[in-house]
């Protein structure tokens, strides 16, 4: 997984991430940016696994590539030939799909009718809206209190009897930047899963044996992992192209996170879909993935074909490899001065992880 120039990538479909600079407080730029100058070209019907300690911003990455920050330009975070951010149709086709830890429900994109930034309009607050049908790039507010320049909705339903009739015609809603309302309640996993509209039935069929979903369950009576699986089969009914996961097999037990790695697998392989996977857990992923992006606070420390990880050549282990490179970062992180006195010697110089950032302490 080599980071190549723009022009070379630009027929690849797969994902390309140029020079992005990325910080939570946006202009005010008070926090150091958690991405500086960032790059990652990732192949169509690529597996690639996205390691790094808590905080180096896995996450952060895979809700850019989504779609879901504004970050630069156009041309810096393309996916499948697109503008992650600025191409709408991207996550309302369902070519592009995220599948993170929270229990919201991405109902689809939403431009609002008449406004002045039709394509990047957002509602920060509970709002009433009426959708169009889907692909129809029509919305139409109604009790908005207030607007942002955010072109992704996450939506989350407002009342549970709506999740009955998702439907993109006349939904009540609730707008959030992040809506974490729980999908749970009275209400069962059929009529979730069947809710969905221009689903291929053989596909569905196959995820809910697959998943291993009675559809009788109400919502409200499920465990946590029945909760997840219900949520994962929601999130691929759709065939996307790149699927974007955040640590969503951390509830599954073995057999059905086994089953569905290899359901990812026959996807990349027969339809040259392409997963990035954000996980903790390796368990049995050295033979999974077929790239590694590794990221330390906002660094990509290390993007190679799996084959090609030497330490992986001396140990089939990956999570021992893994650990390895976090107890480097650690051990750093301690030697680190607590002040910004440039007579101390840089200790991290010599160090193979030695970054610009850290340099920042000796300025
Ligand atoms: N909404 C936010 N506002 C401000 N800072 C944030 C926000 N979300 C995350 N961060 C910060 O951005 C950095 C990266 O966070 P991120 O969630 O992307 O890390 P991660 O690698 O996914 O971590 P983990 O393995 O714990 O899930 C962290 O320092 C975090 O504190």
């Amino acid at each position: 997984m080599a980071i190549e120039k723009q022009q070379e990538n630009e027929n690849s479909g797969g994902i390309q991430v140029q020079g992005m600079q990325f910080s939570y407080d946006g202009l005010q730029q008070q926090q150091p940016p958690l991405f500086v100058d960032f790059n990652l070209h990732v192949s169509p019907g690529s597996r690639c696994l996205l390691v790094g300690a808590n905080g180096s911003g896995k996450t952060t990455l895979l809700k850019i590539l989504a779609g879901k920050h504004m970050v630069g330009g156009r041309d810096v975070v393309r996916v499948l030939n697109c503008s992650a951010f600025h191409d709408t149709q991207l996550v309302c086709s369902g070519d592009l799909a995220y599948l993170g830890g929270s229990w919201s429900k991405n109902v689809g994109c939403a431009i609002l009718q008449g406004s002045p930034c039709r394509r990047y309009t957002m509602i920060n607050a509970w709002g009433v809206l009426f959708l169009g049908c889907e692909g129809s790039n029509y919305v139409s507010p109604y009790q908005v209190q207030r607007q942002s320049p955010l072109n992704q909705l996450t939506i989350s339903l407002l009342w549970r009897e709506l999740l009955t009739r998702i439907s993109y015609h006349y939904l009540l809603v609730n707008v959030t930047f992040e809506g974490d309302i729980p999908l749970q309640g009275d209400f069962s996993a059929e009529h979730m899963i069947f809710g969905v509209e221009g689903v291929d039935p053989d596909r569905r069929d196959k995820l809910i044996d697959l998943l291993d979903i009675d559809l009788q369950w109400r919502m409200h009576k499920v465990s946590d992992g029945q909760r997840r699986r219900v949520q994962i089969c929601l999130g691929l009914l759709h065939p996307y192209k790149v699927l974007l996961l955040d640590e969503v097999t951390v509830d599954l037990d073995v057999v059905t996170r086994m089953d569905l790695l290899e359901f990812f697998k026959e996807e990349c392989e027969q339809r040259e879909a392409t997963i990035v996977y954000a996980t903790h857990i390796f368990d049995g992923l050295e033979t999974w993935a077929t790239h590694l992006a590794y990221i330390q606070e906002g660094e990509l420390r290390r993007a190679e074909k799996i084959s090609d990880v030497n330490e992986l050549k001396s140990s089939t282990n990956l999570l021992s490899v893994v650990e390895s490179w976090l107890r480097v970062e650690i051990k750093l992180e301690k030697k680190k001065p607590v002040n910004n006195n440039t007579s101390q010697a840089n200790p991290f110089a010599s160090s193979p992880f030695f970054s610009s950032r850290h340099m920042a302490y000796y300025r």
